[in-house]
């Protein structure tokens, strides 16, 4: 199916760009401007730094002209998000595309969330996620800044996921499903709202991995990572409906950046065939509106 944003090119058979509803698309690498679909939160990064600090992770920020705090350089690289359901090929579409030089890859920090100081958050909330939701949440929500914020080593950082898919989706579906006190939902979106206000948080395009629920289902079976074995398949689809609510219909929360959709149902030789075939399209994430 091939559907457009406004005024957006529509380049092959099987992969289609949808523009966000804001009216600037933000755009890290073609001027030194990061700018937000949130209104009122529009700043200049390249022209300022007051304060310049060090953190974790190599993290290196600044604040910027309108007080935000932005990642160093982060201005003249490209952030492409790779989105999509649990077990829809992210990390094996990130595997092929590490292989190429000037490509920064950063796969989600599972292996924190499974191991923070001895403890498995991940395993924890599969098993009582009312109890243990936030303590899971508010974790993801830490290692995503982190990894938004860590030093960009290429001129291109693909990275897995991101600080607004685990909001929009995991947070949402835990709240929305009644598996998370109201109170914990309140905190964590009064979180999720401090950092994406004080911190700019660029990205440049999302890749969308768009698949069946079932597909999905089959493909966790086979990885068979232990904490997820309880996951039934309606779990699948409530993250399904989320994601193409956020990215398909954009009814749902804002977009961060254009979405390039890329239909991922098909088996392994299939999906490298597009991935080799978009190439180019997916590199020139930042320069393609
Ligand atoms: N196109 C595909 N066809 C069949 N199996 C796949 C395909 N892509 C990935 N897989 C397998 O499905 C499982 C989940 O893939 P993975 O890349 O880890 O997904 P994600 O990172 O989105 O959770 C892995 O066992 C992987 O080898
Ligand atoms: C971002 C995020 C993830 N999770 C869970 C969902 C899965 O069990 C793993 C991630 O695995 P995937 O193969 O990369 O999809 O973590 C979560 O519960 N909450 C989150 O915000």
């Amino acid at each position: 199916m091939l559907v457009g944003g406004r005024g957006v090119p529509l380049w092959s058979r099987c992969v289609r760009l949808l523009s966000p509803h804001c009216a600037e698309a933000p755009s890290s690498l073609r001027a030194a401007a990061a700018v937000r679909c949130h209104p009122g939160r529009t700043f200049n990064t390249g022209s300022c730094r007051l304060l310049q600090s060090r953190g974790p992770s190599g993290t290196e920020t600044a604040i910027g002209t309108a007080g935000k705090l932005v990642r160093n350089g982060g201005d003249k690289k490209a952030v492409i998000c790779i989105e999509g359901n649990i077990a829809s090929g992210k990390t094996t579409c990130l595997e092929y595309f590490s292989k190429t030089s000037n490509i920064e890859v950063l796969t989600e920090p599972v292996s924190k969330w499974r191991n923070v100081r001895g403890h498995n958050p991940l395993a924890l909330m599969y098993q009582d996620p009312k109890r243990w939701g936030i303590t899971l949440q508010t974790y993801v929500q830490l290692t995503m800044l982190d990894r938004h914020l860590s030093s960009v080593s290429a001129p291109v950082r693909m990275m897995e996921r991101s600080i607004f898919s685990a909001k929009y989706i995991f947070v949402e579906n835990l709240f929305r499903s009644g598996k998370m006190p109201e109170v914990d939902f309140a905190v964590l979106s009064e979180w999720f709202d401090w950092i994406t206000t004080n911190i700019s948080i660029p990205v440049d395009l999302i890749v969308y991995l768009q698949t069946s629920p079932q597909t999905c289902y089959e493909r966790l079976k086979q990885r068979c990572r232990e904490e997820e074995k309880v996951i039934p398949l309606e779990y699948l689809e409530s993250i399904h409906h989320l994601y193409e609510d956020w990215l398909i219909k954009q009814t749902s929360f804002p977009l961060p950046a254009p979405v390039l959709v890329i239909p991922a149902d098909h088996d392994l030789q299939n999906m490298l065939h597009q991935y080799e075939e978009n190439r180019d399209k997916i590199l020139a994430g930042s320069c393609l509106l």
